[in-house]
């Protein structure tokens, strides 16, 4: 998995068009922006991730003896090229919004800049890899909002599209806090909590349900959760979970981390009348854990019903993201370095104004109001542009420029966004652990207004542009369309 180089992942294109930049002598250091136009599942905000995959990708990038080979069997490849890629490797510059952070359509996530052939071929991995997270993790966090404190388990694994999608899709759905996978190996590889129970096959497999519940609490006294919707939850399930739950306490084993799961049925109804149940017999503390194709809306509604759960087990509709099967991230070139190291504009067109691309050498600036912390909007400028939160700001949007607002001095912080990952082909960005970045996160979505958060039609973000930036995407509009 991360251990893989990855070198040949790419687009055919890109080393289609990096062949045709060798031939043609353009080597120019340019600057690409990776960013995307829509939040998914409607949501009002998106959480990035992947950033540390994207590292061990860049840090892999080398063409080894078999992937020549492999390419000169295409018959596209001339000699020369193929000796240049031969000594490959990615000698430019990486900055990236961190893991874990709240972000909006539009902003540069990741910022490339370097020749344009390293440039180039690096963009359809840089895109599998934080697409995939960031949209998992963009899902996670809806379903987390959901549960509003209830933890939830990362269930998966069986229905991700494929191990990588299942063991990186685990990645994000802890960062975006989940309280554990039952993805082993992602535990492994990103030393974050295991969690799981037990399947309806462990009670087929005995003579009868209380035998099952009894061997299971036998084996694990001190993480007791039994399933008990095999046969009838309420008339044979929860009754036998309460006699295995008694005979563990009048042995003398101190019950804690202990309950039940159910996996199917009316669940609402049914967790009513088990806890019901297990307060009656004095296990008020055991928790009721429910799975069953959930998602953020089938939770709300369960809770809208005063369903009894404590904890969620969810897998298909969160791993895949269902609803929004894709992100939508996209990589586009914004600036071309000239022979004196300034940065030319280039800007896409397009019949669709949000589709009309950012121009110029750019970074984000976070606007936050002071006195809570919350996040007023985003700013994108250009990079080398510098703004003095002792003084009064005016932003606008630059869609509906009539819209301002002015900040008053002292009243606003500003965070830059992007940070240095790789400068000369170098990394020089430590990335946190996994469970150091789901901390990040859920500060993050601190940062968040309420209105921001809420599932269904949320208030969008502003992200504003400088004045700088406007008037040379205005500028290059104008020229365009002369
Ligand atoms: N009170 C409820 N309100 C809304 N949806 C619910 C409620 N209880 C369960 N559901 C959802 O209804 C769907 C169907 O549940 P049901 O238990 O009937 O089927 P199932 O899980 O496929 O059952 P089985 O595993 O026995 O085939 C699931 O997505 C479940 O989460
Ligand atoms: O429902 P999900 O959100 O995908 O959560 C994971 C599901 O995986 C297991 O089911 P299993 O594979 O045994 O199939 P099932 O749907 O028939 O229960 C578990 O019992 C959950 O129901
Ligand atoms: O541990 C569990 O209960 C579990 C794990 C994966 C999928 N469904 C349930």
């Amino acid at each position: 998995m991360s251990t893989m180089n990855l070198t040949l992942l790419t687009d055919l294109y890109e080393l289609t068009m990096m062949q045709g930049y060798f031939k043609n002598n353009c080597n120019e250091t340019v600057v690409f922006d990776m960013f995307y136009r829509t939040n998914p599942c409607g949501n009002g905000y998106a959480i990035c991730a992947g950033l540390d995959q994207l590292i061990d990708y860049i840090r892999r990038l080398s063409f080894s003896d078999d992937d020549i080979a492999y390419l000169d069997s295409l018959h596209l490849f001339e000699d020369d090229f193929l000796e240049y890629l031969r000594g490959f490797h990615f000698s430019g510059d990486i900055y990236a919004i961190p893991e874990g952070t709240v972000v909006f359509p539009r902003e540069p996530l990741v910022k490339v800049v370097a020749p344009i052939m390293e440039a180039q071929l690096v963009e359809t991995a840089l895109l599998t890899i934080i697409n995939h997270q960031s949209l998992i993790a963009t899902k996670t966090a809806r379903v987390v909002y959901a549960a509003d404190g209830g933890g939830v388990m990362e269930f998966g694994l069986r229905r991700a599209q494929g191990p990588d999608a299942g063991v990186y899709g685990a990645r994000a759905a802890m960062i975006a806090g989940c309280i554990g996978t039952s993805n082993v190996l992602a535990g492994q590889l990103f030393d974050v909590p295991v969690k799981g129970t037990h399947a309806h096959s462990w009670i087929m497999s005995f003579p009868d349900e209380y035998t099952a519940f009894r061997k299971y609490s036998e084996l694990y006294p001190d993480a007791c959760c039994l399933l008990v919707d095999t046969y009838d939850t309420l008339k044979s399930g929860v009754p036998n979970a309460i006699r295995v739950f008694t005979e563990m306490r009048e042995s003398g084993i101190e019950l804690k981390n202990y309950g039940i799961r159910l996996d199917s049925g009316d669940l609402a109804y049914l967790t009513k009348r088990a806890r019901q149940m297990l307060d009656e017999a004095g296990f008020s503390d055991a928790f009721i854990s429910a799975s069953s194709d959930l998602d953020e809306y089938l939770i709300t509604s369960l809770k809208s019903q005063g369903c009894k759960i404590d904890s969620w087990g969810v897998g298909t509709n969160m791993i895949t993201s269902r609803d929004c099967p894709a992100f939508g991230g996209v990589y586009k070139l914004a600036a071309v370095q000239d022979e004196n190291g300034n940065f030319i504009p280039k800007i896409k067109l397009s019949e669709n104004i949000e589709k009309i691309t950012n121009p110029g050498n750019k970074t984000v600036f976070r606007i936050y109001e002071k006195a809570d912390h919350k996040i007023k909007a985003d700013l994108i400028c250009l990079a080398d542009e510098t703004f003095d939160d002792t003084k009064d700001l005016t932003i606008f949007d630059p869609l509906e420029t009539w819209k301002r607002t002015k900040l008053k001095a002292g009243t606003y912080e500003l965070r830059e966004l992007l940070v240095p990952v790789f400068k000369n082909g170098k990394c020089v960005y430590t990335s946190p652990s996994v469970m150091e970045l789901r901390d990040i996160c859920s500060k993050e979505l601190d940062t968040l207004w309420e209105e921001h958060r809420r599932l269904i039609n949320p208030s969008q973000m502003y992200v504003d542009l400088s004045d700088q930036l406007y008037d040379i995407k205005k500028n290059l509009l104008h020229q365009m369309s002369m």
